[in-house]
């Protein structure tokens, strides 16, 4: 025999899953293995898919308008090729006294770039850009993380340089690896300095009924 309290639950159940099935697509525009890796962090269900975006960096622009633009190219590039998906876009890079920095070019710059920023204090800013297809509706928004940075001795820059971590990050260096180490201080969001700034990119989504207890959970 079905109980009427069953019926509710099997009635509640078919909406539920409904919802799911009407649920637009969420998509992050990256192959950045910590992007991807700090979105899971939020509990939604999303598909990779990779931008073509070749990031320049003009030598006039602030990083806000930098990150923020790379943001929106990435997103767009991605939104051009779906119908009906939520597209998020970032893109993250280091600032110091000295200038914008991005990934390193090879071990010779990435040595040039910690040498920089050893014994100092930087800012890391990362761009979010999230775009609504069909309705084309979009959002834009940057935070930023400030680093200070202890001395870091020749012989253990040489040792982090020939490791490999330095070589696909903004600054050369990762904060949620070896990198660690050279921290002295951090002020502000630490997945906006890994590449992701969840607070923000959760913020975000909600501006679209995007919400956390809608999606599929992991
Ligand atoms: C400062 C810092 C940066 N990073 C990374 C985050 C980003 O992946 C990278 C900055 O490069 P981005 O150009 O922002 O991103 P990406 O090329 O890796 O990925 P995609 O464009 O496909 O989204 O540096 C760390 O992993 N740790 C850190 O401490």
């Amino acid at each position: 025999m079905v109980y009427p309290s069953t019926i509710g639950s099997i009635v509640e159940g078919f909406f539920c899953h409904m919802e799911v099935i009407t649920k637009k697509r969420l998509i992050l525009a990256s192959t950045s293995p910590r992007r991807i890796a700090l979105l899971k962090l939020l509990g939604y269900r999303f598909d990779i898919i990779p931008h073509s975006i070749d990031e320049y960096i003009p030598d006039d622009a602030t990083p806000e308008e930098v990150v923020l633009n790379l943001a929106f190219m990435k997103a767009h590039d991605v939104a051009g090729r779906v119908e009906d998906a939520i597209i998020i876009g970032a893109d993250t890079l280091v600032y110091h006294k000295k200038g914008i920095i991005g990934k390193p070019k090879d071990i010779r710059d990435a040595k040039k770039i910690l040498s920089l920023l050893s014994n100092s204090a930087h800012s890391i800013f990362t761009g979010v850009c999230i775009i609504d297809k069909p309705s084309q509706k979009k959002l834009l928004r940057n935070e930023r993380t400030q680093i200070t940075m202890k001395h870091i001795p020749e012989e253990e820059l040489e040792a982090y340089v020939q490791s490999g971590e330095p070589m696909d990050k903004a600054g050369a260096y990762a904060i949620q690896g070896e990198g660690e180490k050279f921290i002295k201080q951090i002020t502000g969001s630490y997945s906006n300095a890994v590449g992701l700034p969840l607070g923000l990119v959760q913020e975000m989504l909600n501006k679209f009924n995007y919400h956390n207890e809608d999606a599929e959970k992991f």
